[in-house]
């Protein structure tokens, strides 16, 4: 039977839903980039400021459950339009707010923004698994996650030039709700990726069920057409005690690997400075060696995961990389780039892994709840991280807890990653083989079956 990843109009799905997560990801980062002038201009204090980006966390703590569920209830086509309308609703209200000097307002936004933007990775990484499935998926999601995380460099560079020149006869220069304006117009453009995707998404409903009806004219394929539709039926929240054991261990692996990513990206500049006595300006640059190896090399990291298979190998080996990297940062005087470059590799090894592992756990029908759950539970651990970092900088005086901290949390991810291995082994290893092969096998039996009817009606 045809399915979406048989279609080459998928390389299109995937420039789309690159660049609508990438005008997310480019206005998350927007307070970062413009922090004192943001500070300057509301008279913020610090934990007014960091309140920017808590109040994307922490109703995300549970929304992303609820988005998947819409997804898969309600479908990729409408929760996408649903989803990037919030993030411009909310960018919308928080340039506003800006403009305004009203913080109250400016906090309303970033809430609602946040309402959308991490239910939008939820439906972002749906949408490519349906098209990639069986295919080159985990290149799809590398290559989606490279253009992102650009949209955050190109935001660290853009904002502070708007800021400071304006947009002529638009907008108005030394005002940062001028370059939170153009976040805004970004949002636009987002919006207007989802709606070309919905078109096609469309289109390929119908493309699809025409083929449908022509397969259901031979009498057999009927069945295994009839077959697959069968399993579509709306999935709910009790469905979730139905998960296997390798989803809940790759969830709690994503929770606390990630927890030793992206907050140890808020506290970089502090921890490089303490350690290696720099200036701020050369702490930030450093600070995005991380981000900007992973997106250099995440299409490649992808690529090698759908050809060799080894996705639970590559998650355990990625967290075991970064504990060494975490300790090394404690305890060693090695050049900084060093870690920095190894933090950049082993995350790109962990998100190559980690999210097309948890297409493969799930069935189909669940994939938005499953991608939303385990989103959810990460934002839990980021939300409390940021806590527990700065309780431990306070008391010590030090990064150097901090740094050992984020190690052993790094180490509890080596410990769940072998568990992974063991309970996967025992399920027949899926998750270390390569997606491909049974994709392969599937179309040659369908190519036999073909053949045999064919044979048949003919001999009749
Ligand atoms: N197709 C994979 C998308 C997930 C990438 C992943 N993003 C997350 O984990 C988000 N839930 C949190 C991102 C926070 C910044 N907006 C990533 O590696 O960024």
């Amino acid at each position: 039977m045809m399915q979406r990843s048989d279609l080459k109009s998928r390389w299109v799905v995937l420039v789309l839903t690159a660049v609508i997560l990438a005008g997310s990801y480019f206005n998350y980062d927007g307070p970062a980039a413009l922090k004192a002038p943001l500070q300057e201009t509301l008279h913020l204090s610090d934990t007014q400021y960091n309140l920017l980006y808590s109040v994307y966390s922490f109703p995300n703590i549970v929304l992303p459950l609820f988005g998947g569920l819409l997804v898969d209830r309600c479908g990729t086509k409408a929760s996408l339009i649903l989803f990037v309308s919030t993030i411009v609703l909310g960018q919308g209200i928080f340039a506003a707010g800006v403009a305004l000097r009203r913080y109250d307002i400016a906090l309303v936004g970033r809430t609602v923004f946040g309402m959308g933007g991490e239910s939008l990775t939820v439906v972002q990484t749906t949408i490519q698994a349906v098209w990639f499935q069986g295919k080159e998926m985990a290149f799809a999601m590398g290559l989606g996650l490279t253009v992102a995380r650009l949209g955050s460099v190109i935001n660290d560079w853009v904002m502070p030039a708007i800021y400071q020149s304006g947009v002529p006869g638009l907008l108005p220069p030394l005002e940062p709700a001028s370059a939170l304006s153009f976040g805004f117009f970004i949002t636009l453009l987002s919006l207007g990726c989802a709606l070309a995707l919905l078109l096609l998404e469309v289109r390929t409903d119908r493309f699809l069920a025409a083929q449908h009806k022509r397969e259901q004219a031979q009498p057999l394929l009927h069945d295994t057409a009839a077959g697959a539709e069968a399993v579509v039926e709306h999935m709910s929240l009790a469905d979730i005690q139905h998960f296997s054991a390798s989803y809940w261990l790759l969830t709690v692996s994503c929770v606390v690997v990630y927890a030793t990513i992206l907050p140890f990206n808020n506290v970089a500049a502090g921890v490089i400075m303490g350690k290696y006595g720099v200036s701020l300006e050369v702490a930030d640059r450093l600070m995005s060696i991380p981000y900007l190896i992973a997106a250099c090399i995440n299409p490649f990291m992808g690529t090698a995961v759908d050809l060799l298979g080894y996705r639970a190998v590559m998650l355990t080996a990625g967290a075991a990389a970064l504990a060494a990297v975490h300790l090394s940062l404690a305890w060693t005087m090695v050049p900084v780039v060093l870690p920095l470059v190894a933090m950049g590799l082993s995350y790109s090894a962990y998100a190559a892994a980690i999210w097309p592992s948890i297409a493969l756990v799930v069935d189909g029908r669940a994939m938005g709840t499953a991608f939303g759950l385990t989103t959810a539970v990460q934002n839990g651990g980021m939300a409390s991280m940021p806590i527990a970092v700065g309780t431990l900088r306070d008391t010590t005086g030090s990064y150097q807890a901090v740094e050992i901290f984020f190690a052993c949390v790094a180490m509890v991810g080596v410990a769940v990653g072998v568990a992974l291995n063991v309970v996967n082994h025992r399920a027949g290893g899926g998750l270390n083989r390569v997606a491909k092969r049974r994709d392969a096998l599937e179309k040659k039996l369908e190519a036999v079956i073909r053949e045999d009817l064919e044979a048949d009606s003919q001999s009749r």
